[in-house]
């Protein structure tokens, strides 16, 4: 059994604090001896606009968030070596527009994976805010294939991506034993559907999910609220951690591919699929 840290943001506007921040999860994660710690989508900064999006965004050789993570890891780099996952901006189309982007960090602060979110939130919430991320962010175009990491191999999706059960289903198919949907979801679709589909992508494709949460207020204003809820299912649908505040920043999850390996013998859902598919 490996540990790993689950972490809960408020990012604000400032990319500085945020990253701050963040090195403090990185520290405290690492001294729990965990072996990787999972940071939420947008880690970098929430904005309270498109326009606001892509002006702050930089690129990660820029990023003064990138540099506080990067500074916190070679700070227990020797003693308490630790992975990160992170959800940042990147620029792109000549700064008309950003990339919704998921890195993976070795413990020597190398991007090792990079992940770009495909299904992009365009959404007219009921009870909620109107939001079109496809304003400000370019789609990315592949679902890639899982990584190897301290934990298991690790599949990667982001926030929405949750919603379209495919994209796990691929993951899984392709050997994927943990699945990452690092999140800052609405506060009304949060409390409809977060728990509900965190355990359907794990019951459905036999994996641990691992989502990172943005949680509360991100502005003065409270332009831009998160719901939070920063949790861990394991591959049965049990909810092994989950952040129950907002100011509860930082959980811990054993992750036991052995507890994994027995729920896929056991029931054999991918041995079972039918061939040739009855789905034409
Ligand atoms: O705006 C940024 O900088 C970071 N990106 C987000 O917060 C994205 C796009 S607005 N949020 C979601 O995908 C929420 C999904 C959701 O809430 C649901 O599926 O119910």
């Amino acid at each position: 059994m490996v540990l790993a840290a689950v972490g809960q943001m408020r990012s604000t506007a400032s990319l500085r604090a945020n990253g701050e921040f963040a090195a403090q999860l990185i520290k405290r994660a690492a001294l729990k001896g965990a072996k990787a710690l999972f940071l939420p989508e947008a880690s970098d900064y929430i904005a309270k606009s498109a326009a606001e999006t892509v002006e702050l965004a930089k690129a990660v050789e820029d990023s003064p968030f990138m540099a506080a993570i990067r500074k916190a890891l070679a700070a227990v780099a020797e003693s308490t070596p630790i992975y990160v996952s992170v959800g940042v901006h990147e620029p792109c189309d000549g700064g008309q527009r950003v990339k919704n982007t998921l890195l993976w960090l070795d413990p020597q602060g190398m991007i090792v994976h990079m992940y770009q979110k495909i299904h992009l939130f365009d959404v007219d919430v009921a009870n909620g805010p109107i939001l079109r991320e496809s304003r400000s962010v370019e789609p990315g175009k592949t679902v890639l294939p899982p990584f190897e990491s301290p934990i298991g191999q690790i599949g990667s999706g982001i926030c929405y991506d949750i919603r379209f059960p495919e994209h796990g289903q691929y993951l899984r198919s392709q050997g994927a034993q943990i699945l990452l949907y690092p999140s800052a979801f609405t506060v009304s679709t949060g409390k409809a559907h977060w728990h509900l589909l965190s355990r359907a992508r794990a019951v459905d494709n036999q994996c641990y999910v691992i989502n990172a949460a943005q949680a509360g207020k991100h502005d003065a204003e409270g332009t831009r609220e998160s719901y939070g809820h920063a949790i861990v299912v394991d591959p049965w649908g049990t909810v092994v951690a989950e952040a129950q505040t907002e100011s509860d920043d930082l959980i811990f999850a054993e992750i036991d591919l052995e507890k994994l390996a027995g729920v896929r013998m056991k029931m054999p859902l991918e041995d079972q699929r039918p061939e040739p598919s009855p789905y034409k």
